[in-house]
Parts: structure tokens; C-alpha cells; sequence
């Protein structure tokens, strides 16, 4: 099977756990909550490369408030469908010190990457750091770090759409995915 088949395969096989309006609202709402929070608080919005590029660019336009962007890549799954150790890719330019970070991701699996980037945040001397992502996948162990923003919650397959990747591709894909199969 080749590269196309497969995402092909993948594809006709998935099942959608959340259309597109239903991730649209709850962007909306996760908009909201962080403007609540944040929004007098001239953040650093640090995306987190690459699954962060869409659900970082659908919330920052979401926010009426001034912020910066800015973005960070510490890869643990490097297309493919398992983690392993975090290797860091890319770190923020703007400097930290002082700032309120908002860290924006699209899936918080184990926790591990979230957790590192935060730890990596506080070192730069944030004063306080903040985490969103669209999917908390629902694991029976404790994790390293929570978010304080959630899209939705999604049982413990592999995921795709809307930032999250299968295999480095789908992430495009308009809806939260679970695949029935890896291949
Ligand atoms: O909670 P964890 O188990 O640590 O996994 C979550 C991380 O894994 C994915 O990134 P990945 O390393 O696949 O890079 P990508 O964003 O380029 O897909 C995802 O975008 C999160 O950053
Ligand atoms: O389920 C997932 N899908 C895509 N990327 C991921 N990174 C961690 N878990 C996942």
C-alpha cells in the first residue's frame, strides 16, 4: 500500500467525533474563557509547531484584544503514531521574562510535550503560563500537566483533523477523526 492509499484507507475507515460546527462553537467558547482570563493582559500566544498552526490561527482570530504570536516546535511523534523522547525544533524569538504566556495546541495526549514546554516557559521567566488545546484525549493515568482551556474531550484512539496529524497528513481534515486502524 502506498502513502496515498493508506491516507485513503484511513480515511474511509474514520469515525468523526466532532463536526466542524461543533469544534467552531467550542472555539468560540475557548475564545471567550481566554479573553476572561487573559485578555487584559497583553499575552504571548506560542503556537506549538505544527499540530498548533490551525487551532492557534482560529483562536487568535477569535481574540479582540492586543497579543503577540510567536511559536515553538518540540516534536515527540515526528509522523508517526506513537512518542518517544522530545527533541526541541524551535524556540520562541520574542523573550519570555515577565510575559503571560498562552501555549496553544491541538491534541494534549500524554501531556509530556505540553508539560515540557510549560516547564521550558517558566525557565525564560514568564510570569504565568496558560495552556489550550483543542483535544484532551481521555487516558487512565494521571498526566504531567492539564490544560487550563479544552475544546473537547475524545476517547483514547488515534486522532486527526484540525491540527492533528495522521502520519504527518489529515491535519487539514475539517472535524476531529478517530482512526479505526494504524498502519
Ligand atoms: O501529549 P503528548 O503525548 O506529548 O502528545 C501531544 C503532542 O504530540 C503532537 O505533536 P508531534 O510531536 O506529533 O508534532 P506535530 O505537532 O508536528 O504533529 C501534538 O501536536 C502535541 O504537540
Ligand atoms: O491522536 C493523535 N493524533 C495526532 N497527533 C497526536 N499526537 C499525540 N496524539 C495524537
Amino acid at each position: 500500500m502506498n502513502k496515498s492509499e493508506e491516507i485513503e484507507r484511513v480515511l474511509a475507515e474514520a469515525d468523526c467525533l466532532f463536526r466542524e460546527s461543533e469544534i467552531e462553537a467550542t472555539l468560540d467558547r475557548m475564545a471567550a474563557e481566554i479573553t476572561m482570563l487573559v485578555g487584559d493582559k497583553t499575552p504571548l500566544l506560542i503556537s506549538v509547531l505544527n499540530g498548533g498552526i490551525i487551532p492557534t490561527a482560529m483562536l487568535a482570530l477569535r481574540l479582540r484584544f492586543p497579543l503577540e504570536m510567536d511559536s515553538i516546535k518540540a516534536g515527540r511523534y515526528q509522523g508517526e503514531t506513537s512518542g518517544s523522547e522530545i527533541r526541541w525544533l524551535l524556540k520562541p524569538t520574542i523573550p519570555l521574562r515577565g510575559r503571560t504566556v498562552l501555549i496553544i495546541d491541538d491534541v494534549l495526549d500524554e501531556g509530556i510535550t505540553l508539560a515540557e514546554i510549560r516547564k521550558y516557559c517558566l525557565e525564560e521567566g514568564a510570569e504565568a503560563v496558560y495552556t489550550a488545546v483543542v483535544v484532551d484525549k481521555k487516558l487512565n493515568k494521571e498526566k504531567p500537566c492539564r490544560a487550563d482551556f479544552i475544546g473537547v474531550e475524545a476517547e483514547n484512539r488515534y486522532l486527526f483533523g484540525f491540527g492533528m496529524d495522521y502520519k504527518s497528513f489529515l491535519r487539514n481534515w475539517p472535524g476531529i477523526f478517530a482512526c479505526k486502524h494504524v498502519y
